[in-house]
């Protein structure tokens, strides 16, 4: 199986856990069962109770950082844009709430951006929730499909490949996991643009790109459809950054800085990311040989070792505050007293120090370009300022 195939399907193993976890009762999303594969049972999907924990405070976290960003000064129009985004329904509970006032855009592989426009397509309840028409460029029957003109001013160049992610031999996006199985799936859709992405779904408020981040290391290369550059913007990576190499990734993340904060934009950034890191121990080795066994490798795990180097990595690339904390210490003081209660009577937690040693090995960052007024180095200004209230472990 391609590298990039492998990458691709860390997205099922995400949706898994997160709908496990919602089974459960750590959180309330029904539209997760709508992303599940079709040989999947949902009455069969289990995962033990520290998983499931482990998942609802990432989701949480997460999710509490973008609704903070959304909420402060929340008569400001504000934009997301979500990289690897994959089987994610948040788009679909925000956009309805923040309508006209939000922009969301979510990138990853063509062929899982494609899946995703389909999907949308499919079910009247994703549909709906996306103000404004809604345009695919995906075949399905009884789809209304992008106008002729549109397709015919498109080239038919074909996906650069760049080295695999891990730097180990050729990947082919196209060759393995294809979703091409509506009969009328024809070449057009499958088309890209000279810059190598191809945008399946486009909304006024709502864009599915199917692009290989790798390409995004230039201020030109991000201007993907859609994206305004005078909004203040919050960039969401929710385990996906990490299976760039460090280099692919910060060439990534410095493409987006230089975009939003060039004199012609001079807008905000900012950033929520999640990712493992290896914390150079014992139980990190296990994580990196359990996953090396599936043939996954998350490079920014070793590069980026433990919070401090995370954090020291994002300020290098421009990031002006910067805060971060494990999934253990975000367990810890993130969750009030009914909310803890809650979850503990879901289920019993009889590994409690596995618990806590898995949870301390992944880290939630949170950080803006906006310059710091004084001289805290973790004061968050602008739409960022809410962030100031969580409890940061850095
Ligand atoms: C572990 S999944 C996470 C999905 C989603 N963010 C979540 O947390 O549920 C990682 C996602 O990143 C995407 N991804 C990884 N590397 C990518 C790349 N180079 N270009 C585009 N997408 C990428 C994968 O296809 C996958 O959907």
């Amino acid at each position: 199986m391609s590298r990039n195939k492998i990458v691709q399907d860390t997205d099922s193993d995400a949706l898994l856990s997160k709908f496990a976890a919602e089974r459960a009762g750590y959180y309330h999303d029904p539209l997760l069962k709508l992303f599940l594969p079709s040989n999947i049972d949902p009455a069969h999907v289990h995962k033990l109770p520290l998983f499931n924990r482990g998942t609802y405070v990432r989701v949480m976290a997460v999710s509490k950082l973008i609704d903070q960003f959304l909420s402060t000064t929340s008569d400001t129009k504000k934009q997301i844009i979500s990289l690897g985004a994959g089987s994610d329904t948040r788009p679909f509970y925000l956009l309805p709430k923040f309508r006209s006032n939000l922009i969301y855009h979510e990138l990853d592989f063509a062929v899982s951006a494609r899946q995703k426009a389909e999907l949308v397509a499919k079910h009247a309840v994703l549909k709906d929730a996306i103000p404004g028409p809604v345009e695919y460029d995906v075949h399905t029957p009884d789809l209304p499909q992008r106008p002729r003109r549109w397709s015919a001013a498109r080239s038919f160049v074909p996906s650069r490949e760049p080295a695999s992610q891990s730097g180990h031999g050729p990947h082919h996006l196209h060759s393995s996991g294809s979703i091409n199985t509506h009969p009328g799936h024809n070449s057009l859709s499958q088309a890209q643009n000279p810059h190598g992405f191809e945008t399946p779904l486009k909304s006024p408020s709502y864009y599915i790109h199917g692009v290989d981040l790798r390409h995004l290391v230039t201020p030109a290369s991000v201007q993907l459809p859609g994206i305004d550059f005078s909004l203040p913007t919050l960039l969401v990576s929710e385990c996906c950054l990490c299976y760039l190499e460090p280099d692919a990734s910060d060439a990534v993340l410095a493409a987006f800085i230089k975009a939003f904060t060039s004199p012609s934009s001079s807008s905000q950034l900012g950033i929520v990311s999640y990712e493992p890191f290896s914390s150079d121990d014992q139980f990190g080795k296990v994580m990196i040989h359990n996953l090396a066994i599936r043939g996954i490798s998350i490079p920014t795990m070793m590069a980026f070792p433990t919070l401090q180097a995370q954090v020291a990595r994002l300020r290098g690339l421009g990031f002006k505050a910067a805060a971060a904390g494990d999934l253990k210490y975000v367990h810890d003081w993130w969750i009030n007293g009914d909310e803890m209660q809650k979850i503990d009577a879901l289920e019993l937690l009889d590994e409690r120090e596995e618990f806590d040693l898995l949870v301390a090995h992944y880290g939630i960052y949170w950080c803006s370009t906006v310059p710091e007024s004084d001289s805290s180095d973790y004061k968050f200004e602008g739409p960022f300022g809410g962030w100031n209230d969580f409890p940061r472990q850095i």
